[in-house]
């Protein structure tokens, strides 16, 4: 659906460059809700802006739909585009005009008549739960009403793409939740491919399939939401991971075992079904170890649940190992820590 083949921008400001994107490559497939996460400055803005050419590469290529945009003539080019929708940050709403001229505009640019214009802009009203907003103006409504607002727009001239540049930065949290929660509906009703750039790890795991991490213009990790939630290579991966999945042991902790000869401490990771296994109970009842769980949590990613616990384990050393090589026949992955 969009593809991005190592993409180099240099931006020239004042007789110094700055290379915003060093050979990006990526693939988005249809149906794909695609998060890209980064710090500030790593080049997300620029990258989104590829897809609908607000940005050209500096070399490299953008294919949408198998074709390249560097191919197309201006006018092309604008038929392309308007297959793309966007939302912002800010919303980017026309002050001065109605909620329902503004979720229009798109619509009049396309010269669409006045019966489909109303047609479909109170389709778009409906589903974004803003029906009784049509004569409202931006000034009186909410953060999260503006956004659906942009979001109506977006889609109003049925794109099959949508790019949200930062979409939920400016809304409070429960407010981002009902917008990922829209941006979701949209994704499965109209099977539309969303691309998203943010730098919560939150948005990630509450919406999106399929993930890249980018640093400096690169993008360091990438792939499955839950693969890259539940191994997190990149150190920066894992620091965005544990924004989100709270798994490292206190060093408060590390420090009261130190003084504890013969307990071993364990780090487990268990995924899907191995989640709601009792396999701590067989593990007791099993082997002549003692356990005690110090830590124990579980997120759902992509309707999977993901489960961390840190345990401790007392006995004999071979027991111990027998026992951590049990977990690991329950497909659970295991690792001592260190203390
Ligand atoms: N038009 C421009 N002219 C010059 N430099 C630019 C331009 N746009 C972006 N840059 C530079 O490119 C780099 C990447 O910027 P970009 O906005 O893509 O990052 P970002 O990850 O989206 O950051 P943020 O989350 O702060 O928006 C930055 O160093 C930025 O200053």
């Amino acid at each position: 659906m969009i593809e991005i083949r190592n993409v180099h921008k240099t931006f020239t400001r004042k007789g110094q460059s700055i290379e915003a994107l060093r050979g990006v490559s990526l693939n988005i497939a249809k149906g794909d809700i695609f998060g890209v996460i980064g710090y500030s400055g790593a080049g997300k803005s620029t990258l989104i802006r590829l897809v609908n050419y607000l940005e050209r590469p500096t070399s490299g290529e953008v294919f949408v739909q198998g074709e390249p945009l560097s191919g197309y003539s201006p006018a092309e080019l604008r038929q392309v585009k308007k297959k793309i929708g966007m939302i912002f940050q800010h919303f980017n709403l026309l002050e001065s005009k109605t909620v329902f001229d503004n979720i229009a505009i798109p619509l009049v640019l396309l010269k669409k008549s006045k019966q489909e214009i109303r047609e479909r802009v109170t389709e778009l009203l409906e589903f974004t739960g803003l029906s009784d907003k049509a004569a409202s103006y931006p000034k009186e409504l909410s953060g999260g009403q503006k956004q659906r607002v942009g979001i109506a727009r977006a889609l109003a001239s049925n794109p099959s793409i949508l790019l949200c540049d930062e979409a939920t930065s400016a809304l409070d949290p429960q407010t981002t939740k009902s917008i990922l929660e829209l941006l979701k509906r949209i994704n499965e009703a109209y099977n539309i491919t969303i691309m998203i750039i943010t730098h919560e790890m939150a948005v990630i795991q509450q919406i999106c399939n399929k993930v890249a991490v980018m640093e400096r213009g690169e993008i360091i990790e990438q792939g499955n939401v839950l693969d890259v939630f539940g191994s997190p290579h990149h150190p920066t991966t894992q620091s965005f991971v544990q924004t989100v999945i709270h798994n490292s042991v206190p060093q408060s902790v590390l420090n009261t075992l130190k003084a504890e000869n013969g307990r071993r401490l364990f780090k487990l990771k268990f995924v899907g079904g191995a989640a709601s296994e009792p396999i701590i109970n067989s593990l007791i009842r099993r082997f002549e170890v003692n356990v005690n769980i110090l830590f124990a949590n579980m997120t759902e990613i992509q309707q999977t649940t993901l489960g961390n616990m840190i345990l401790q384990m007392h006995g004999e050393n071979t027991v111990i190992d027998q026992a951590a090589a049990f977990i690991v026949s329950q497909g659970v992955e295991i690792t001592e820590v260190e203390a």
